[in-house]
């Protein structure tokens, strides 16, 4: 029988199998960040070890870090601690690190890819949940804990249990104004927070095959917001266009051989999953969450729903929970719900692509009396790039702010937080209580619907808007 590619990927990464045990698989690309790796680092010193492969290791500061002042110390002594000790580490181990104010400092799963890392059939980790956006590429990429970056530090493996296979089969033409984040977020909603637990999933169909690299990886990131291991996506022209000429990607005959491996990365037709869930591109209109999870949304042409209506308890009492932390009332249009702060960044939707397409929407325009809006690059080079093509003069002029690379307001490790009470539309992966600082509510979005809510100052897609004044 054939087989899914995740399970190619896998079987080719096996060092050692053995039954009733976990696979011993060998890890091809770790991603450090400040956060999960000090402990990891304490561990091998402790132990007097060396990390095995510092070339297949990559650093960098994201989550602790300020997007303004860069140049300045941290000012937060716990951010400083933790970013002084990644710099110590990094160095003690010799460990590549891309720190503050470095050209390829940025959100670990934006550098890895722009880098050219991230390549098809790799295992990838990363203590870090969002590391599934690499799959992407076709690569089985996947968060874990600081035990495991230990592991992996110490010996360039991990021993893993084998997740079941599920394919997630998205066709059909998305309609004008709908993008990846809006797929994920209508996904997450029909199949709920743990949907995908225990499996890998492969998403597939033609809507992926159409969309761009910016877009899978929109979607790969949320992956384990519905609770799977990994998502992946099959690799094609569209990845190989993007790899090809990164600092990291193969070249002349290494390229060619590689692109040859990389294209019988693909799910054999008489393989099987072990689940398949199907979405109908063609149905799908702007999503927006009005809840505590990402997977309490709805079209932002709905309401705000009545607890009452889902049949399920645990989903009326959680739904009764949201809407009191999010002060929403049942039967509120979404569309009349009035925002404080439009964040625009994120591994989810810090990308070129995703501020083009803010940019497109806000340009010509200004931002609503009374919201801020943060504009935030997901890494140094996308920010350069942004400017280069003059998206930081659109932004600044209709009153956003423009700042340095990071995680920043996706969640409250750093100064860009929400205040008590405050309200977010913000293109980021969660909106748990209190994620962008306590206190704050959030409403996940797509880039064209977070540039809209900023011009209007309540939940708005770009063809809610009036037409631009043109320059
Ligand atoms: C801080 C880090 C461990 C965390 C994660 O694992 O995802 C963060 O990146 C997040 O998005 O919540
Ligand atoms: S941008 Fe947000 S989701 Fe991504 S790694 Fe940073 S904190 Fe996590």
């Amino acid at each position: 029988m054939g087989k899914t590619l995740s399970e190619k990927i896998w079987d080719d990464h096996v060092v050692r199998s053995h039954a009733g045990e976990p696979d011993l698989l060998y890890i091809d690309l770790h991603l450090v960040h400040e956060v999960t790796s000090p402990q990891a680092f304490d561990g091998l010193r402790q132990a007097g070890r060396p990390v095995r492969r510092p070339d297949l290791t990559l650093a960098t500061e994201d989550h602790n870090t300020p997007t303004l002042n860069i140049d300045q110390p941290i000012a937060d002594p716990v951010s400083r601690t933790q970013v002084d000790t990644l710099r110590k580490n990094a160095a003690d181990f010799g460990v590549r690190l891309h720190s503050l104010g470095d050209l390829d400092q940025g959100v670990v799963h934006i550098i890895g890819p722009q880098l050219g890392l991230t390549q098809p059939g790799m295992t990838v980790v990363c203590g870090d949940s969002h590391t599934s956006t690499h799959g992407a590429f076709g690569a089985i990429a996947f968060g874990i804990g600081t035990s495991e970056v230990e592991h992996v530090l110490a010996t360039q493996t991990l021993p893993q249990a084998k997740p079941k296979t599920m394919a997630v089969n998205i066709n059909g033409d998305l309609p004008p104004g709908v993008v990846a984040k809006d797929v994920v977020l209508a996904l997450i909603a029909k199949v709920g927070t743990g949907g995908g637990q225990g499996y890998i999933v492969e998403y597939r169909g033609s809507t992926i095959e159409k969309m761009s690299m910016e877009g899978r990886m929109t979607i790969c990131n949320m992956s384990i917001e519905w609770g799977a291991k990994a998502g992946l996506v099959a690799p094609d022209q569209t990845t190989f266009d993007y790899v090809q000429g990164r600092p990291h990607a193969p070249t002349g005959a290494d390229w060619d051989a590689a692109v040859e491996y990389w294209k019988t990365l693909r799910t054999d037709e008489d393989a099987t999953f072990d689940a398949e869930i199907d979405l109908d591109a063609a149905q799908l209109t702007p999503f927006v969450t009005w809840g505590t999870n990402p997977g309490q949304g709805v079209p932002l042409s709905a309401d705000v729903p009545d607890p009452e209506v889902f049949p399920d308890s645990d989903d009326r009492i959680a739904a009764t929970k949201a809407l009191e932390y999010m002060d929403l009332r049942p039967g509120t249009p979404m569309r009349e719900i009035k925002v404080d702060t439009v964040f625009l960044g994120s591994c989810t939707n810090g990308r070129i692509e995703d501020l083009r397409a803010a940019a497109e929407v806000i340009k010509g325009r200004q931002i609503a009396d009374g919201v801020r809006m943060l504009v935030v690059p997901g890494s140094a080079r996308v920010r350069l790039q942004a400017e280069g093509e003059g998206l930081d003069v659109i932004f600044k002029e209709a009153g956003a702010e423009w700042r340095a690379a990071g995680c920043s307001m996706c969640l409250g490790m750093n100064p860009d937080q929400l205040a008590p009470g405050e309200r977010a539309a913000s293109t980021s992966n969660r909106n748990f209580e209190g994620r962008q600082g306590k206190g704050g509510r959030t409403h996940l979005v797509s880039p064209p619907v977070a540039a809209a809510t900023a011009v209007t100052g309540t939940l708005a897609a770009p063809a809610d808007l009036p037409a631009a004044v043109s320059a």
